[in-house]
């Protein structure tokens, strides 16, 4: 058994071992998660589709875990269940070990302003400036003006936008917008950071700013971030899990490394090449010399990675299988600092051999994903 840390005790046990008087008596949930997910369901209609279909996952503490999935794969109802902008049918959700359903209105309103949230079109109040936004959450929390003014004054040179605290949203860019959404998000000083697809309305320059700009915010206010996207190279640029829903369901989820070297579903491996990218031209494939007669051609990609990624895999399956192995295209590439090879190959040789070769490569923990030619 590895050794596990403690529990986190949620606010509410905590307050019971102390002895304290306290309205909210909601249970403690056993967790070192920062989100505890368990069996959420939720159906919007009767008789209609399961928007969640008893997902369950955790986020642990400082880490960001993205969800990735096709439009209607639910990924806005579950994000919304972890502030309870959406009430799940069944399940359970607690953050930082406390019962979120368990809580009565003043308590999750208090709950809730330890989770911010960045949504994909900003939601700015247009008549209100730079600064009288992100003080917005702040003036609803009930705090003085002289503390909403320190704390905006704090914020601004986070998001990089002292220059702008006057500015009205009309002025700025999409990408200036957006850090505006993500300093009113962390006007209360949350935890938690929830990204609704915080990207997708901005150009990928911006993106990868704005992509920047929350993980340097993850580290420097030790948040945790679940954030969901439809792109998966969002997922492959901050964060550390992935998640991949499909119909209301998590299909795979882990390290977004193995993720990304390893897919196991087949919807998971068409977001992965979409991102590492699979295709040789058909140019490519038109020049390729054909198979002699009684011998095939494959064209496979294959991905290097773990502990053979560095062993000459393509000479050994030539000489132990006895096909030829064309080298059509290859490069390096990486995810936080771990690289990755991906080779496009073409064997050819008797049917048998060459699908023992593969086969024999998938053996050694590469990923060969045959291509059409
Ligand atoms: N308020 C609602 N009323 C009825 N059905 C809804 C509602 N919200 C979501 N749904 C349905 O639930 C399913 C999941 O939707 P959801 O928005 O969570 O998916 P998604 O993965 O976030 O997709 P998108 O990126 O398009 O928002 C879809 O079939 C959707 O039509």
């Amino acid at each position: 058994m590895p050794d596990l840390p403690p529990p986190i005790l949620s606010p509410a046990s905590t307050a019971l071992h102390m002895g304290a008087a306290m309205r909210d008596l909601s249970p403690a949930y056993e967790t070192t998660a920062a989100i505890h997910l368990d069996g959420l369901t939720r159906r919007f209609a009767a008789g209609g589709t399961l928007a969640l279909d008893g997902v369950s996952l955790d986020v642990a503490p400082g880490e960001i875990f993205g969800i990735v999935g096709r439009s209607g794969a639910g990924k806005s109802t579950l994000i919304r269940c972890v502030n309870l902008l959406e009430r799940p049918d069944a399940g359970r959700i607690a953050v930082f070990g406390q019962d979120l359903l368990a809580l009565d209105e003043p308590a999750l309103r208090a709950a809730r302003r330890g989770i911010g949230m960045v949504f994909q079109h900003f939601n700015l109040h247009t008549r209100r400036t730079v600064s009288e936004n992100i003080a917005f959450p702040l003036e609803i929390a009930g705090l003085s003006r002289a503390e909403i003014r320190a704390r905006v004054a704090e914020i601004l040179p986070l998001v990089g936008l002292e220059a702008k605290r006057d500015a009205w949203p009309a002025q700025l860019s999409g990408g200036q917008k957006q850090r505006v959404g993500i300093a009113r998000a962390l006007a209360s000083r949350p935890k938690i950071l929830l990204c609704d697809e915080a990207t997708s309305a901005l150009d990928p320059e911006t993106t990868a700013e704005i992509l920047e700009l929350i993980r340097g915010l993850r580290d420097r206010l030790e948040l945790t971030v679940l954030l969901i996207t439809h792109e998966m190279g969002v997922v492959k640029a901050i964060c550390d899990q992935v998640a991949v829903m499909e119909a209301g369901r998590i299909i795979e989820q882990g390290r977004v490394f193995d993720v990304f070297t390893r897919p196991d579903q087949p919807t998971t491996r068409r977001f992965v090449a979409e991102v590492i990218g699979h295709s040789v031209p058909p140019s490519t494939i038109a020049r390729l010399p054909p198979p002699r007669a009684e011998e095939i051609r494959r064209l496979a990609q294959v991905v290097f990675a773990g502990p053979h990624s560095t062993r000459a895999v393509v000479s050994e399956a030539s000489r132990d299988f006895g096909i030829d192995i064309n080298i059509v295209s290859g490069r390096v590439d990486e995810i936080a600092g771990e690289p990755f090879g991906v080779m496009a190959l073409a064997a050819y040789g008797p049917a048998a051999a060459v699908e023992a070769g593969f086969a024999w490569m998938r053996g050694l923990g590469l990923t060969v994903t045959e291509i059409e030619a």
